[in-house]
């Protein structure tokens, strides 16, 4: 898949739906959806369990296609470039549109390996050493592991690890850092670190960040989708997009009586 380099303004729309809709086998676990994700920005997605969020989360990179019953519906385009076309290498698409994931998951290799697993698969011919600091001071970890760079990965905190985790996608310089509820599995501390961390990647990259914590959403993104579920009648729950604004809008004056709902505890 060719890069396109962006050009345009901080408003340029990277990843952008037209009326997707998402099944599992005949389940539509995501109806219609329509969204723009801004560049260099921050987008929270917000919703009660089993709206949908993970599941567009991972169409962005195509991360459902290893799921048998995935099929979607509609066009989930990455700057101009439908996703879903046959022409499209899945591989690369992830390359571009990286994950960060609930749990961390570092490789069960040392601290220096993580981060150049990526790189070597893809041909990097730059100066590993140089790689490995550069993403390591990006994730906010070179102070903390530059003695022991030979360690596993495994033999760090949680919060750290998560910090390798983000070292390791930023890495293989990605356009978008996709990440699904990344502080769930961390202390508070920790998850501080990983919410000042966002807000220095947003400079160069453009997230999209699950969460179940308002107070977490409410902090760190520029953009927030609500997505709702409602039954569909044949004992199914399907996953809809209520509405996206900015954080403050939908925070504090959103158009929706379930969006007001939500973000103030009063259901979900
Ligand atoms: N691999 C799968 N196979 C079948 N159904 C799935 C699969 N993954 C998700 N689903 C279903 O799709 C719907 C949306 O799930 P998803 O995990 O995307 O929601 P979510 O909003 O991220 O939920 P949570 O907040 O609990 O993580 C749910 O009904 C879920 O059971």
């Amino acid at each position: 898949m060719a890069t396109t380099t962006p050009t345009l303004n901080q408003t340029q729309t990277v990843l952008r739906t037209e009326n997707l809709n998402v099944y599992y086998g005949n389940f539509l676990a995501l109806k219609n959806i329509c969204l723009n994700i801004p560049k260099n920005k921050i987008t929270a997605f917000i919703g009660p369990s089993g709206c949908g969020k993970s599941t567009l989360l991972r169409c962005y990179n195509r991360l459902n296609d290893l799921v048998d019953s995935f099929r979607c519906e509609g066009k989930v385009y990455y700057y101009n470039q439908d996703l879903y076309a046959s022409s499209i290498d899945p591989v690369e698409v992830r390359r571009q549109i990286g994950m960060v994931f609930q749990k961390p998951n570092p490789f069960p290799k040392s601290i220096y390996e993580n981060i150049t697993f990526g790189a070597k698969i893809n041909g990097y011919r730059g100066d590993m050493d140089e790689l490995v600091e550069r993403s390591l001071r990006q994730a906010a970890l070179w102070d903390e592991v530059k003695d022991k760079l030979k360690q596993s990965g495994l033999s760090l905190s949680g919060g750290q690890q998560q910090r390798l985790c983000i070292a390791r996608a930023v890495a293989v310089q990605p356009q978008v850092i996709l990440m699904d509820e990344p502080c769930s599995a961390l202390d508070p501390i920790s998850t501080i670190k990983i919410e000042e961390l966002l807000q220095e990647l947003k400079e160069q990259y453009t997230i999209v960040i699950v969460t179940h914590n308002m107070q977490q959403a409410s902090r760190v993104s520029d953009m927030t989708a609500f997505f709702n579920v409602e039954p569909t009648g044949k004992g199914g729950r399907m996953g809809y997009l209520v509405e996206h604004d900015n954080t403050e809008v939908i925070f504090q004056n959103p158009q929706e009586k379930s969006t007001q709902e939500y973000v103030s505890g009063r259901f979900g």
